[in-house]
């Protein structure tokens, strides 16, 4: 059952900035073409593709932080990209992770404070039982109450992308899109929290937009995959099979990614 669709979803920016008159428009580059994805009920879909396809650009009109030039993008059937749906009704159902957790953490508030927020702009009847669920948060991102009283300044890498997994979490929302949100982390950190992300989305039935150039990351976490290429959904699998594959840029990544791991394997 699908969760999120996004429906010939194009996205347009202006050439230049300068103001259009009765005689001129602004030129414009298309850098999201037609983009038709579903990602269902409890799945977990990854989006990979090159530097400037227009990856992060998709997860910025899916947050309505950029207006989408035309389209449409519905949740659960109903279309969110209008003016008529608040931001607030989208970031409960919908959170985003991004790369730089630094962004996301105020750096004068400890993670006491950071978890507290999301549950008391979303959840303010269940305050009271907020101890139980800091801890429960927590524990499912890998940490202990000992790590309430810290700051972001106070965290490595890792516990930070953790802290921000949490305050995601916070709001249960029924999807999460992580935007390269391991990709600062060492080899190590990067398994480590995609065998939690792992096992935080088949407990909690939540649904995954997983944007990476990490391919083995996508290949341990997602049943399916979409390629982006040049601003168009060039491909969509869930065979890793090089021989099914169609699209040369995806064959080309996949060969790379079969490459590897026989060397790993054969070192
Ligand atoms: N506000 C903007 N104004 C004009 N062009 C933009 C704007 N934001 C992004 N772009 C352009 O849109 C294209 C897609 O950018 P986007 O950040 O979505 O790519 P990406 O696939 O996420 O890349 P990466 O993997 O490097 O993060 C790029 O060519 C970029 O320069």
């Amino acid at each position: 059952m699908s969760l999120l669709e996004l429906c010939y979803v194009s996205k347009e920016y202006p050439l230049r900035a300068s103001r259009k008159t009765w005689f001129k428009t602004n030129p414009s580059v298309k850098v999201v073409k037609d983009v038709n994805l579903t990602i269902n009920k409890g799945e977990c879909l990854a989006l990979i593709g090159e530097s400037g396809s227009g990856k992060s650009t998709l997860a910025k009109l899916i947050m309505k932080l950029e207006t989408v030039t035309s389209g449409q993008i519905l949740l659960d059937g109903q279309m969110i990209n209008g003016k008529q749906v608040t931001d607030l009704t989208i970031y409960k159902r919908i959170q985003l992770v991004l790369q730089d957790s630094s962004t996301s953490l105020h750096p004068k508030m400890h993670v006491e404070e950071i978890l507290k927020e999301p549950i008391h702009n979303y959840f303010p009847e269940q305050m009271v039982e907020w101890e139980e669920m800091f801890l429960k948060l927590l524990k499912l991102v890998g940490l202990d109450h000992s790590y309430l009283s810290r700051y972001s300044h106070q965290l490595s890498g890792g516990q930070k992308q953790r802290v921000c997994i949490a305050k995601a979490l916070a709001v249960q929302p029924d999807l999460i899109i992580f935007d390269e949100s391991i990709a600062s982390l060492d080899r190590d950190s990067q398994a480590s929290i995609v065998n939690m992300l792992k096992h935080i989305q088949k407990k909690e039935q939540i649904s995954y937009l997983f944007i990476t150039h990490d391919l083995q990351a996508a290949q341990t976490l997602c049943d399916q995959v979409a390629v982006m290429y040049q601003g168009e959904i060039v491909e969509t699998f869930s065979n890793w099979d090089l021989r099914q594959l169609k699209h040369p840029y995806t064959r080309s990544l996949v060969h790379i990614l079969n490459k590897n791991s026989f060397e790993e394997k054969t070192v």
